[in-house]
């Protein structure tokens, strides 16, 4: 059965005059049970702040801006969505960076922490904090080293947070990692000496050890000592450090020597990362950064 035409066309005329009320946003009394929609929909967008300190930057901290502004350049498109975030002295100029691109650019993203530096980095910058668990996909991470080979294989974990680190690099489609000229090397150990970084569960530090001396060949591996507290460092993730030094014949098969360690019971992680990083990115003296890629392409890029 259908309503006879005036009663139609009495229906369209108050949908209408209703819905012009809502496109022109003008306020209509409100209907039992409704609620007042807020004043406006639109979005307010915070500044967000760098966490660089104003002033001249030495050659160093010039170098590993240079490589970190470039690699953030490079990599982060404007359709990236989860952004990991690593941890070092060079990952500042890595938030500066996004950080310049403002607000709108980054409001869509998340960013995911490997440690509680980063955490800090990108709470106190303004952008959003995510974690693993909600994002185990990362569009890309980037990332500081302690030295890196020629096969892009590096040294992670001089402050403690290779674990976390070696986690949100495998979780990222694209791993770049970002370092001043100093730790670009042929093969690792040539200028960090302080020796492969590993993470213990505390019970087992002495017998790790033990093994590492006797077994593994790495006489002077040492438990890394806290500098401004009694007693070793403890990780982020309540874990002990072990730093083990290795011959350059035995540094030069990174990935043998990890996977030893690995199998080591109670070690938790091993601060080599193996054929993992698509690219690095060196800032040189010179004001230019060389870029190079896991297939053994090398670019000089300058400022
Ligand atoms: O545990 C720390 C990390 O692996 C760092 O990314 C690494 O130690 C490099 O740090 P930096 O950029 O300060 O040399």
């Amino acid at each position: 059965m259908s309503l006879p035409t005036p009663v139609v066309d009495e229906i369209n005329n108050l949908l209408n005059e209703r819905l012009s009320m809502i496109t022109s946003a003008v306020p209509h009394p409100l209907l039992p049970g409704e609620q007042a929609m807020p004043s406006s929909t639109k979005s307010v967008l915070k500044p967000l702040k760098s966490p660089i300190p104003t002033g001249e930057l030495s050659v160093i901290e010039k170098s590993k801006q240079l490589a970190a502004w470039t690699a953030v350049d490079q990599h982060i498109r404007p359709e990236h969505r989860v952004i990991g975030i690593g941890s070092g002295s060079t990952v500042p100029y890595v938030v500066e960076r996004i950080v310049s691109k403002g607000a709108e650019a980054n409001k869509d993203r998340v960013f995911i922490p490997t440690g509680f530096q980063s955490k800090e980095l990108i709470v106190t910058s303004g952008l959003v904090l995510g974690d693993v668990d909600q994002y185990p996909t990362i569009d890309v991470t980037l990332d500081g080293a302690d030295e890196v080979d020629v096969e892009l294989n590096c040294i992670k974990g001089g402050g403690a947070c290779h674990l976390r680190e070696k986690v949100i690099a495998e979780a990222a489609n694209t791993f770049v990692l970002v370092a001043d000229y100093r730790k670009n090397v042929e093969y690792l150990g040539t200028n960090f000496k302080a020796g492969v970084p590993i993470e213990v569960v505390p019970f087992a530090y002495a017998k790790v050890l033990q093994n590492l001396h006797h077994v593994l060949g790495s006489p002077n591996a040492t438990l890394r000592m806290a500098r401004a507290k009694a007693g070793p460092v403890v990780s982020d993730n309540g874990n002990f450090i072990i730093d083990a030094p290795f011959d350059r014949e035995v540094m030069v098969k990174p990935y043998t020597i990890m996977a030893q360690i690995k199998m080591l019971t109670g070690v938790v992680e091993v601060g080599l990362f193996c054929h993992m990083a698509r690219a690095a990115y060196f800032g040189n003296q010179d004001g230019s950064v060389t870029v190079k890629w896991n297939d053994g392409k090398i670019e000089q890029v300058k400022a």
